[in-house]
């Protein structure tokens, strides 16, 4: 796999590398991890750029539709709903994100006083379990800061229930790690994996699996791993509150336009009409963990920002891209601006380092492709996924078939 460059150049290239393979090879294809040289040959590998939104998924939806049906590229597209759906569920119970931070804290507190589960950490961590597989994602992960879906779920029930692992430990090893590490994604697929998201039902990672999907490049000896756990005990789902809304706001008013890292595509944003006066990036978010973001991850964000920055500044100006965040208020007021604009920033990091922004309003606005997906994600994606045709028709310039 060629390493990921953190330009929207790139992520138009691997997109429309991709294109032609979204239909019935995707299908076929998908499940197969065979290593990084290969991923390319099956799955997009467009997560840290539709992550970051470099580019956007209304993009990819329209791109893949503009070449297959919606018959044939179904798997494709409920995929890439996968990720709306996460994002609403967790934006209408913001608590679930709060409950994992709490309890990343907490795991971490016990495995200083713990050393047995410290080892076993540290060993998950370095790719020294003596797990093949494992060991093997784990460098991967190190090397590409990417891995195929099947190898996330498989390493992630391994961590939870042959590791036995705290899985907010494993969910915050990720999120350090993965190029696309992304609040609702990543910590609503390990509640999933070990059975707190669909109550009751957990994800077993069996050798016969791993062995069938990785061609035989690993297939785990007998016993090696836990196959007859129990799901993982928690509580309810919070009460589902209301959806998000999209911020009203004066575009006369003289305005600075806030990009942050959850959405680098301001374009949007233009369309509202705004007198600008000044154009900021907010800087990249790295207090989520215990611990350092990886060196790689910091690059590819901090190179993600730089890009789009430099491409929207023709339309709003040069951006200022070295302001601390707790100056940023100052700064926008000092330019005359009456208020912040910014694409909204869903549950995680970035929209909690909005609410630090002090002294001048932040309006923050809601793409119409979330305001219309995210209220759907009320219980599972089965029922989510019904609203597909309907959410599919309803963005701009597609023709459905
Ligand atoms: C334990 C675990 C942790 C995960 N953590 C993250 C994360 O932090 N960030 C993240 O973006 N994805 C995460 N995923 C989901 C999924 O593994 C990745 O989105 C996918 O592997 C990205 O590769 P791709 O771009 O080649 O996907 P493709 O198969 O080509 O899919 C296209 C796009 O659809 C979206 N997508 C595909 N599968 C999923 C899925 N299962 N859930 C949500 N979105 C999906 C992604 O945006 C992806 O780029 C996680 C999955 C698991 C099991």
């Amino acid at each position: 796999m060629n390493a990921f460059s953190p330009t929207h150049t790139e992520a138009l290239r691997r997109l429309s590398a991709f294109v032609p393979k979204a239909g019935r090879d995707y299908a076929a294809k998908r499940n197969y991890a065979l290593g990084p040289a290969r991923h390319a040959e099956a799955v997009s590998v467009l997560s840290p750029y539709v992550r970051h939104r470099l580019i956007t998924e209304e993009d990819v939806l329209t791109a893949v539709l503009a070449r297959h049906s919606s018959k044939a590229a179904e798997k494709f597209i409920q995929e890439v709903f996968w990720r709306t759906y996460w994002k609403g569920w967790l934006e209408m119970r913001p608590s679930v994100w709060t409950q994992y931070q709490s309890g990343l804290w907490r795991a971490w507190n016990q495995i200083q006083t713990q050393s047995g589960q410290r080892n076993t950490w540290e060993a998950a961590c370095k790719g020294e379990t003596g797990i093949d597989c494992f060991d093997s994602w784990a460098h991967e992960l190190f090397q590409t800061g990417y891995l195929h879906n099947h190898a996330r779920m498989w390493f992630a029930s391994i961590w939870v229930f042959t590791l036995r692992l705290p899985w907010e430990l494993g969910a915050d090893f990720f999120m350090r790690h993965l190029l696309d590490g992304d609040a609702a994604s990543n910590t609503l697929s390990w509640r999933w994996v070990a059975g707190l998201q669909t109550r009751g039902k957990h994800y077993i990672a069996r050798a016969s699996n791993i062995s069938k999907y990785t061609e035989g490049q690993f297939c785990p000896a007998p016993g090696v791993l836990n196959t007859s756990a129990d799901p993982l005990p928690g509580s309810e789902h919070p009460p589902r509150l209301a959806p998000p809304q999209s911020a009203t706001l004066d575009p006369s008013l003289p305005t600075a336009v806030l990009l942050h890292e959850d959405d680098l595509n301001p374009g949007f944003l233009a369309k509202l009409g705004m007198n600008v006066v000044g154009a900021a990036v907010l800087p990249v978010q790295t207090g989520q963990s215990p611990l350092y973001l990886a060196e790689s991850v910091l690059t590819f964000r901090n190179g993600a920002v730089a890009d789009m920055a430099v491409r929207w500044q023709e339309r709003f100006g040069q951006f200022e891209v070295s302001l601390p965040a707790q100056d940023i208020g100052a700064w926008a007021r000092d330019r005359g601006a009456h208020q912040f604009v910014t694409p909204y920033a869903p549950v995680g990091p970035v929209a909690e380092a909005l609410q630090q922004i002090k002294g001048i309003p932040v309006r923050q606005v809601l793409r119409d492709y979330d305001a219309s997906a995210w209220p759907h994600a009320t219980a599972g994606f089965f029922k989510f996924k019904a609203k597909i045709p309907e959410l599919l028709g309803s963005m701009n310039g597609l023709k459905v078939a």
